[in-house]
Order: C-alpha cells, then sequence, then structure tokens
C-alpha cells in the first residue's frame, strides 16, 4: 500500500501561481482525475510530483518520506512514474528498446533482463512486431510504448497526462479497459489529467479539479461537477 502526499504544494513562474497550496492524497487502487480549464496547473502539479520542478513552497511526500528535494531520476526509482503530453520516443532506438529503457535506468535491470522484462510488457499490452521503428507505430500503439515505458519504471504512483489525445473512441475504450486492468493487477495509485469527461466517468472513481493552480473540489464525479466553483471554472457548466 503507497501514498502520495501533497502539502500547500507552490509553484510560481514569476508573477504567476501557477500551482497554488495543494493538499492532496493520492493511495493505491484509486484512480484520480485531474482536471480543470486549459492553464489551471494540472501538468505543473504532475511535474512538481515527478521532481520536474522545484515548488516555490510547500512538501511532497512519498510514504511518509519527504521526497521534496530528490531529483526526478530519484522519485522514478521510488515509484513516481508519468507519461509526458507531448510523447517523445527516442526516435534511433526500436519501440522494444524504449521500454528497455525504463527497465534499465529506473529499475536498474542488466541489458538482458532489460530485453527479456520489456518483451514481456510489450505482449501484455498487445504491442507486437518490437524490432519496427517507432515512426512506423500507429496512435495507439504509441500510446501504449508511452505507458509500457512508465510501467517499465515499476511504479507505485503512476501519472497518465491525457495519454487518450488523439485516439478515437475504440482506442479510447481500448485504452481505458488496459489501464484499468494494469492499475487493478499492481495495485497502483493512478493520476489521469484528461479533457474528455466520458473518459474521466468511466476511469476514474475520485477526481479533482484545479482552478488557477487552486484545488477548487475533490470528490465523486457526479458530486464535483454539480458544484458552483467547478461549473464557475467551466465558463457555464461544460463539465
Ligand atoms: N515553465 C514554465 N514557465 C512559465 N510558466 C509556466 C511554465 N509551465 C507552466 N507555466 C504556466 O503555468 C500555468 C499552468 O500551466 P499547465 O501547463 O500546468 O496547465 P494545464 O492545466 O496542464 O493546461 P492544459 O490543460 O492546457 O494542458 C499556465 O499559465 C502556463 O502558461
Amino acid at each position: 500500500m503507497s501514498e502520495l502526499r501533497t502539502e500547500n504544494l507552490t509553484i510560481s513562474f514569476g508573477g504567476l501561481v501557477a500551482v497554488d497550496s495543494v493538499n492532496l492524497s493520492l493511495k493505491s487502487g484509486e484512480i484520480l482525475g485531474i482536471i480543470g480549464p486549459n492553464g489551471a496547473g494540472k501538468t505543473t502539479f504532475i511535474n512538481l510530483i515527478a521532481g520536474i520542478h522545484n515548488p516555490t513552497r510547500g512538501t511532497v511526500y512519498l510514504d511518509g518520506e519527504d521526497i521534496t528535494g530528490k531529483p526526478a531520476h530519484d522519485r522514478a526509482a521510488m515509484g513516481i512514474s508519468r507519461t509526458f503530453q507531448l510523447i517523445n520516443p527516442l526516435r534511433n532506438l526500436t519501440l522494444l528498446e524504449n521500454v528497455m529503457t525504463g527497465y534499465l535506468f529506473a529499475s536498474k535491470m542488466n541489458t538482458h533482463d532489460a530485453r527479456n522484462a520489456a518483451a514481456r510488457l510489450c505482449l501484455d499490452l498487445g504491442l507486437d512486431r518490437l524490432n519496427r521503428q517507432t515512426s512506423n507505430l500507429n496512435i495507439l500503439e504509441t500510446k501504449k510504448m508511452e505507458i509500457a515505458k512508465a510501467l517499465a519504471c515499476n511504479p507505485k504512483i503512476l501519472f497518465l497526462d491525457e495519454v487518450m489525445a488523439g485516439l478515437n473512441s475504440t482506442e479510447t475504450k481500448e485504452a481505458i479497459r488496459l489501464i484499468k486492468h494494469i492499475a487493478e493487477r499492481q495495485n497502483l495509485a493512478v493520476g489521469v489529467v484528461e479533457h474528455v469527461m466520458g473518459v474521466i466517468t468511466s476511469l476514474t472513481n475520485r477526481v479533482i479539479v484545479l482552478d488557477n493552480g487552486q484545488l477548487i473540489a475533490d470528490g465523486p464525479y457526479t458530486e464535483v461537477s454539480r458544484n458552483e466553483r467547478v461549473k464557475t471554472a467551466y465558463l457555464g457548466g461544460a463539465v
């Protein structure tokens, strides 16, 4: 059982407070939707947890340990993993080699073991022809590769940043099924940044809403979507 906790987590870029005193607890078994209008601070919040930004103020705890000062690669090795909104595969490496990077760098496996583990994981996610160049993958395969790279770091906490963007409805359904299956099997805590509310309702069991960097609601989607502050944040109730 793992728990990620943030306490008053804050970052300012010049005069802009992108994430403002956010308190959150996320535990194994939860799939949390992170929603909010464009520019609300969702990606920045993940970046603070993953160690890509250092906060101006506040603390990140993993299983009770203060990890605020730790660099991103240490946090990845400790079990905090994420996908990126803009997928940037290592283009001169194959699908299999891209997935191997997670095992080599975060899980510190040797090349032989990393190759075998990456092949097993790819097959588990329905990826085949593993020696293809990444430029030959379709969009669903590219997204699965990104998820596989994150899973190869052996996460306890996994953040998915707009991983469904660009998928059609059939592909989205498959991705949702896959993420739910993996989260349950590995008892992960998952945070999902997503703009499509259909994805949020079918994938998550709890939602937080960020607006101007502030956490303005936390609870089941049905409750949160009725919250007046949330409706105002979405300018007239697009949720
Ligand atoms: N490195 C940075 N330097 C300066 N400002 C930044 C930086 N990163 C993010 N911001 C600003 O912080 C705010 C929050 O951005 P962020 O990308 O976290 O929002 P978001 O909720 O993920 O948006 P979207 O849904 O459009 O992806 C925005 O105003 C953005 O311009």
